[in-house]
């Protein structure tokens, strides 16, 4: 099975980096030029996601089947290939983050096929792996100085609290996490406490961040942690409804984008 492998070393947290590999349009944009097409999808990767894709006229799409704090990992289902794989793993350095690419894929039938894998499969390949290791790098720089927006998983009685935002139109219906923007000179954990007092009227004690940061915007990116309800009845202030999630719930609501992608980090909260 021919495999491509590439190694770049990023100027940035692991956590950072890791970040930047969820941005969906990462990856369309550092193919633009190469024949490649990204198309649609979700902005940011999360289990299950997907990516449609072509090279010239043959189409695929590609299937995310892992975004976490180790990497991504995605598939290429109902493509010309009967096995095509790309897998980043991000190994965290002294100086930096070793971010692992590798693409792993199965060779067209026929001497013919294999002889064009070769011309033009590997080259292809390769220039993907590079364009995209740029990518990274630029986006994880960007994403250095972006805003945190903080949200407080908030877990009472082996159940998760969830809202459900009332503006702005693209996002009125959906739900979220409590929490809001952490402001200049503000530290994650009193965000957290501050925006659970404005929105829910309650007291909670933050704890341990979970999951991976999510890219919201090029400035802005979502950021959780663990919160115990310390006193007080959540009551919404500005939100539709809020709703406390089983396990068995937690797929039950429309949540936003970026909130799937913390989806398989909060469900271990859960009983
Ligand atoms: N609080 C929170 N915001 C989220 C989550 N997921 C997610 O994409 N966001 C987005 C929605 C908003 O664009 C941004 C949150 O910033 P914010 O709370 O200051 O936004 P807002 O629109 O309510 O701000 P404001 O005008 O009321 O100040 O992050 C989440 O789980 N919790």
């Amino acid at each position: 099975m021919p495999e491509l492998r590439t190694t770049t070393l990023v100027d940035a947290p692991l956590r950072t980096v890791a970040a930047a590999l969820l941005d969906a349009r990462l990856l369309a944009r550092a193919v633009r030029g190469l024949g490649v097409r990204i198309t649609g999808g979700a902005p940011v990767l999360h289990v299950g996601a997907s990516l449609a894709g072509s090279v010239g006229p043959v189409n695929g799409t590609l299937v995310v089947t892992r975004a976490d704090t180790t990497g991504v990992s995605a598939e290429l289902v109902g493509g010309p290939l009967p096995k095509f794989t790309l897998v980043t793993d991000l190994l965290h350095t002294g100086g930096g983050t070793m971010v692992v690419d590798s693409v792993e894929w199965s060779s067209p039938g026929g001497p013919f096929g294999r002889l064009a894998d070769v011309l033009v499969g590997r080259g292809l390949a390769l220039k993907v792996l590079q364009a995209r290791a740029a990518a990274v790098a630029a986006r994880s720089t960007e994403l250095l100085r972006a805003r945190v927006v903080v949200g407080a998983a908030i877990v009472h009685d082996g159940r998760l609290l969830a809202q459900q935002r009332s503006y702005p139109p693209e996002a009125a219906g959906k739900w979220e996490l409590p929490g809001g923007r952490v402001e200049p000179d503000e530290t994650d954990h009193a965000a957290v406490v501050r925006e659970c007092a404005e929105e829910l009227g309650v007291t909670v004690t933050p704890g341990d961040r979970i999951g991976p940061d999510v890219p919201l915007r090029p400035d802005l990116l979502l950021r959780a942690y663990a919160a115990t309800l310390t006193s007080g009845t959540p009551t919404p202030t500005d939100h539709q409804a809020i709703r406390w999630l089983t396990s068995a719930t937690l797929d039950s609501v429309d949540w936003l984008p970026a909130d799937r992608v913390l989806l398989p980090a909060l469900r271990p909260l859960l009983p």
